[in-house]
Formats: structure tokens, C-alpha cells, sequence
């Protein structure tokens, strides 16, 4: 460093270390200081790690100075800067803070004739009606007289300064404008500020610690003794080392460094200020006492001392009062976590998207099906509401042996009805139902399936009872051979061990239901696992009468009975959505006979009714979809391993 340089240096290192500067001397030596590092650094003075060394000692001894609340040593100053920030993070709940601040309470008309009363030492008597609260002044022109009456001005005083403290010490309770003018013509015990004086007024006035540097100046600006007894007497703590603290309030000059005009054994009597850190956890707090409905309990859980605890030196760390970004992303976390824990501890392991892909897969129930909607497959029908509907309602009933099997599958020729029953269940057993089929199982990614069958059955296991319908089961089950592609094997085998686990679960209300009509296909594990094998056959004359019933009660037609007979009759061997499909052709028959020309301009009503004749020409381009010999072979494996009699 150059001598010019040094003897400054050391002049300013003598003020700091001859005690007899002040706080602001203290502050702009250090300031100086820091400024001479940097400035002997950018001249190549000093080399980098020295001017980090030097810089940090005299940074932290300057940010102590600045932030100290000792009136001998600190400026505090710090609080103002910190304060603002701390504002600007506040949430909507900080709004209700009231903007009544000692001066503007001090200079309503009423106060100040108080207070000449008070240090004439008159009683005088205030007439509710005379004082006018005015609110909102810091809420830039929205301002809201109050009457200062009864119970409305208490509240309005009680919202501004924080709950009442519990009735402690004392008999009788000032609460009203003139108890509290009684209260403070009698004199000099209220205004001494003992303990035992009747006001029950709140310990924290809040909003006139949060800004101090608006409210003491103006406190200060009248007479010391008006304003001393003014605020002992209106709004006297129960804590009387606090109360003093606050009206004893000198101004932040009368504070620091001249702090001999209080004659006060309490060195920080003058000082009416929190640091920035006290006042950061009063936000806090508040913030989340408002946040969580004014739960104490939860309240407490976030207290957080932000180092107010630590005894401060003047070469303490300097500890930020406003939390830094990871330590609010961390309670944010913290905090968002606790709600969906309840739900998502069995899920917790899986990844969201793969949960949101299973929860778009819960089916919802679309147009309802009603058993009856299911043409005969009475057997199937019967043992289903046995095994499926009935258990679900009355779980109680059907434990132990009369346990529902937890796996069924559903075989038999194609259209027959599987899917049908399927969506019945959905409709009809009250379960969470899950419709999967084998192509949202498989994934591009490897991997990605299991954990697909995985979260599958943990989020059925959380939303018991549950159905999980996989139609076309054979594609997803069927037999493992060693040409196979790796990922659908392992899919395969992760289904079948999570399939097990529902089977033998015995608390656990999951039914898996498998559709197929390649029964033949299904991996003979899957097919222990799936123990109840209903077939599900063509239907039925009696079937194929109902199907053809319920289908034309919904259009215009003049078939008679016979003629229905006679079309049954001749549709053996047809499955029901052959059936449906013959009912499809037939009712275009009307709109076939319509001249082309006319068909831009006929109504609705003039379409002629279904004939037999349309069955008839139906017949002729419908044809059974089911081979005689495909039956053979359903006939056979319902034989070999179906649960039909
Ligand atoms: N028993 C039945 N009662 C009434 N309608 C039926 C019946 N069986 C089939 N259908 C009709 O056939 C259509 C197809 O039925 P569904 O999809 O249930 O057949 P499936 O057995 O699932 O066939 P696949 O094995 O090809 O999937 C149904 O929408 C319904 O209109
Ligand atoms: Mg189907």
C-alpha cells in the first residue's frame, strides 16, 4: 500500500480502536477500510488472497456494526434494508396488517387532547364519539374512518396490536376509550409503567415495531413527557421491561449515541426497535399462523431462530434475517409434502407420470350397462355377481373360505359379450375399476412396463376394492417362448408375481378380470392364477331373441313375433355382435328404399318402419363370424380347464 494510503488506514484504525467514536464513526471507518482493500487490490497493491482475508475480517466487523442493536456499538441500520425485503415477500395473508401506526394514532385530535389533559393532570373525559381512527394511511389514499366506539373500536385496536393477553394481574380490565381515559387520570401508577395497572392491552404492537422508521420520529417529535404518559396509559404490555423499551421510544438519534437523556439503568431502554432478525420471525410466524388457520401447534412447528439464540459478537458471522432461496424451497417441499404423504406413501416410489398414466386408465363409466343389457350368459351372470358384486358390497360375509377368488378370466368365441360384462362390472360392482389394455403396458422404454404393472397394483391396493379389467389378456399373457423379446418376458413375469401377491393378499379387495378369445394362448401360470375360467358361449335362442328384442324396441319396426322367431331361428351359431350387426343391416333396409332423390328432403317421420323383409335381405350379407370348428376348440378348453358345468 502506498504511505498515503497507510496513514489513513491508520488513522481510522486509531477512532475505531480509541472507543470514542460513535456507531456511524465505527461504521464509515470500516466502510473506508474495505474501500482502501479493494481499491490497493485493483492496483495490483494487494494480491487476491489477501484482499479476500482482509476483506472478509473487515466486512464482517462492518456488517456487525451495521446490524448490532446495541445503541453504543450498532446502527442497526440494517433492518430498515432487510425490512424491505422481507416486505416484499410477505403473501396475501401479511394484507390484514393495519396501517394504525403510533403517529397516526398520536395525531388524531382526540389523542392530542388527551395527552394535554394527561399532562395537565386533569381527568378528561372522552366521549366515544370524538376520537376517529384513521386506517389505511400507508394504503396510499384508501382511508376508513372508524368510530373509536365500544366494542368495534376495540377490535379494531385489538386487530391493529395483536390478541389480548390473558386477564393475569389484574381486577378490573380497561377496554373501552373512557376506561381508558378513567384509567389514566389516576395518575402516575399507569404512567410509571407498573405491572399492575389495569390495562390487558397486547404484549407486541406489531405494526409499530415493523416500521420503525416512519413511527418514531414522529414519536418523538412531541413532548417527551405527553408522550411517555399518552402511551403508557392507552397502551400499556403486561411486560413492563417491553413496554418501557418501546415508550420510552427517544427516536432513533435519541437512541444512539446520546443515550444519556433517558437516566435509564437499561442500556436499550432507548432503543424501541427489534433487530431485523426479531422482527423476521414475528413475519414469520404470523405468515404461517395465518397460513395454517391460526393453529398454535402448527405455528410452533416453524418457528425458526435464524441464529437470534447465538450470542452476537461484534466478529460473529453475519446471519441473514431473510431466508435464503434453498432454505424456502426446502420448507416449501417440506410443507407441500405433508398433504399428499397420507395418499402417496405406498406410491411413493414410483415416478408421477407413470401414475398419472395408470389413473387416466381408471375407467370412467361412459354410457351405464345393466346386467339385463346382457342377453342370456345366465350361468356367467350368476357366478360373477357371486364372485365379484356381492363381495364387494359385503365383505364382511365373504371372508375365509367363502374368500372371492381374485383372479377370473373370461373366455370365449369374439363378440360373445366379454367386454360387455366387463363394463357391467365397472357399472354395477361400486369398485374402482382399471381397463388396461396390453398396449398401454408396453412402452418403448425398457423397463418402463414392469414399473407400469408395479404402480398398476399399488395404486388398485390404494383405492380398494378394485377391478382391474385386462381385456385381450393373451396378448399380455400369452405363453413365454425362448424367441420372445426380453422387456414383454419380464413384463409377463413382474404381472404374474404381481398377480400372486393380489391372489394370496387375503385383505386385499382386488380383482383382476381377464378377457380372451384365444384361451388357448394364456400362459399356463396365468392360468393357475386366473382360477375362476367362465366360458362365455354364442348365445343362445332365447339369447339371440333378447338381443334382437332389445335392439328394435329402440327403433320403428312392425316385425310380428313369428317373424322374430323365425329370424332366431335361422341365426344359429350367429355371436351377439353378429346378431347386433344383422339388427345394423336390417334398419338400414327403410333408408335403402328411399328414392335417391328423396332423401334430401324427407323427414324423419316418413321413413317407413323395419319389416321382416330387411331381416331378411340382412341375412343374405350377414354371416356367423364363428366357425364351427373355432368352437370345437372353445368347447374343448372350457372342457379341459373351464369352471362351467
Ligand atoms: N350377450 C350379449 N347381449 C347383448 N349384446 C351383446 C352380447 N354379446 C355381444 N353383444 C353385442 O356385441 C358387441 C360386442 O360384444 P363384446 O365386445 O362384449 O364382445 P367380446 O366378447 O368382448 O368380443 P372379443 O372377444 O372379440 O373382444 C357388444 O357391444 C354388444 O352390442
Ligand atoms: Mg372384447
Amino acid at each position: 500500500m502506498s504511505g498515503a494510503h497507510l496513514d489513513e488506514w491508520q488513522r481510522r484504525s486509531f477512532d475505531i480502536s480509541s472507543g470514542n467514536s460513535t456507531p456511524e464513526q465505527t461504521a464509515d471507518a470500516y466502510r473506508a477500510h474495505i474501500l482502501s482493500i479493494q481499491y490497493a487490490w485493483a492496483s495490483s497493491q494487494l494480491s487476491q488472497a489477501g484482499m479476500a482475508s482482509l476483506l472478509r475480517t473487515y466486512s464482517e466487523r462492518y456488517a456487525a456494526v451495521l446490524d448490532s442493536d446495541d445503541p453504543h456499538t450498532g446502527l442497526n441500520n440494517y433492518a430498515e434494508s432487510a425490512l424491505h425485503l422481507a416486505r416484499s415477500q410477505r403473501n396475501y395473508s401479511d394484507k390484514w396488517e393495519s396501517s394504525l401506526t403510533v403517529e397516526s394514532v398520536l395525531q388524531l385530535p382526540s389523542v392530542q387532547k388527551m395527552i394535554q389533559a394527561s399532562t395537565g393532570g386533569d381527568s378528561f373525559p372522552v366521549a366515544p364519539a370524538d376520537v376517529n381512527v384513521t386506517v389505511g394511511q400507508e394504503s396510499r389514499g384508501s382511508s376508513l374512518s372508524a368510530p373509536f366506539t365500544g366494542v368495534r373500536s376495540e377490535a379494531a385496536l385489538f386487530k391493529t396490536l395483536g390478541p389480548p393477553q390473558p386477564k393475569s394481574e389484574v381486577s378490573n380490565t380497561a377496554t373501552t376509550p373512557a376506561d381508558i381515559s378513567a384509567e389514566r387520570s389516576r395518575g402516575s401508577d399507569v404512567s410509571s409503567g407498573n405491572p399492575n395497572s389495569s390495562f390487558q392491552l397486547p404484549a407486541r404492537p406489531q405494526p409499530l415495531f415493523s416500521h420503525p422508521s416512519s413511527a418514531l420520529p414522529q414519536v418523538n417529535s412531541g413532548p417527551a413527557v405527553s408522550t411517555q404518559n399518552y402511551q403508557s396509559s392507552s397502551f400499556p404490555t403486561s411486560n413492563p421491561s417491553k413496554r418501557k423499551n418501546f415508550y420510552n421510544s427517544d427516536g432513533e438519534d435519541g437512541g444512539r449515541g446520546q443515550h444519556g437523556g433517558h437516566g435509564g439503568a437499561d442500556p436499550r431502554a432507548g432503543s424501541n426497535f427489534k433487530t431485523a432478525r426479531e422482527q423476521f420471525i414475528v413475519d414469520q410466524q404470523k405468515k404461517y399462523q395465518s397460513q395454517r388457520g391460526q393453529n398454535p401447534g402448527m405455528a410452533a412447528n416453524v418457528k425458526k431462530s435464524l441464529g437470534a439464540n447465538r450470542p452476537r459478537g461484534a466478529f460473529s458471522k453475519f446471519v441473514s434475517p431473510i431466508p435464503r432461496q434453498e432454505e424456502e424451497e426446502s420448507v416449501a417441499s417440506r410443507n407441500s409434502s405433508q398433504e399428499p404423504q397420507i395418499l402417496d406413501e405406498r406410491l411413493k416410489n414410483f415416478e408421477p407420470k407413470i401414475i398419472e398414466l395408470i389413473m387416466s386408465e381408471i375407467m370412467d363409466h361412459g354410457p351405464p350397462v345393466a346386467w339385463d343389457d346382457i342377453a342370456g350368459l345366465e350361468f356367467a351372470k350368476t357366478t360373477i355377481k357371486e364372485i365379484v358384486v356381492w363381495p364387494m358390497l359385503r365383505p364382511d360375509i365373504f371372508t375365509g373360505l367363502r374368500g372371492p377368488p381374485k383372479g377370473i378370466l373370461l373366455f370365449g368365441p369374439p363378440g360373445t359379450g366379454k367386454t360387455l360384462i366387463g363394463k357391467c362390472i365397472a357399472c354395477q360392482s361400486g369398485a374402482t375399476f382399471f381397463s388396461i389394455s396390453a398396449s398401454s403396458l408396453t412402452s418403448k422404454w425398457v423397463g418402463e412396463g414392469e414399473k407400469m404393472v408395479r404402480a398398476l397394483f399399488a395404486i388398485a391396493r390404494c383405492h380398494q376394492p378394485a377391478v382391474i379389467f385386462i381385456d385381450e389378456i393373451d396378448s399380455l399373457l400369452s405363453q413365454r417362448t425362448d424367441g420372445e423379446h426380453d422387456s414383454s418376458r419380464r413384463i409377463k413375469t413382474e404381472f404374474l408375481v404381481q398377480l400372486d401377491g393380489a391372489a394370496t393378499a387375503a385383505e386385499d379387495r382386488i380383482l383382476v378380470l381377464g378377457a380372451t378369445n384365444r384361451p388357448q394362448e394364456i400362459d399356463e401360470a396365468a392360468r393357475r392364477r386366473l382360477a375362476k375360467r367362465l366360458y362365455i358361449p354364442l348365445p343362445e335362442t332365447a339369447a339371440r331373441h333378447q338381443i334382437v328384442t332389445n335392439l328394435m324396441a329402440r327403433e320403428k319396426n312392425q316385425l310380428r313375433e313369428q317373424e322374430l322367431e323365425s329370424v332366431v331361428t335361422s341365426t344359429e351359431g350367429f355371436s351377439g355382435a353378429d346378431m347386433t350387426q344383422l339388427c345394423r343391416e336390417a334398419a338400414l333396409g327403410p333408408i335403402r328404399s328411399i328414392q335417391l332423390s328423396d332423401i334430401a328432403t324427407i323427414t324423419a317421420d316418413q321413413v317407413r318402419p323395419i319389416l321382416y323383409g330387411d331381416f331378411q335381405e340382412a341375412l343374405k350379407t350377414v354371416r356367423p363370424s364363428v366357425s364351427t370348428k373355432d368352437l370345437e376348440l372353445y368347447e374343448d378348453w372350457n372342457k379341459t380347464f373351464g369352471c362351467g358345468r
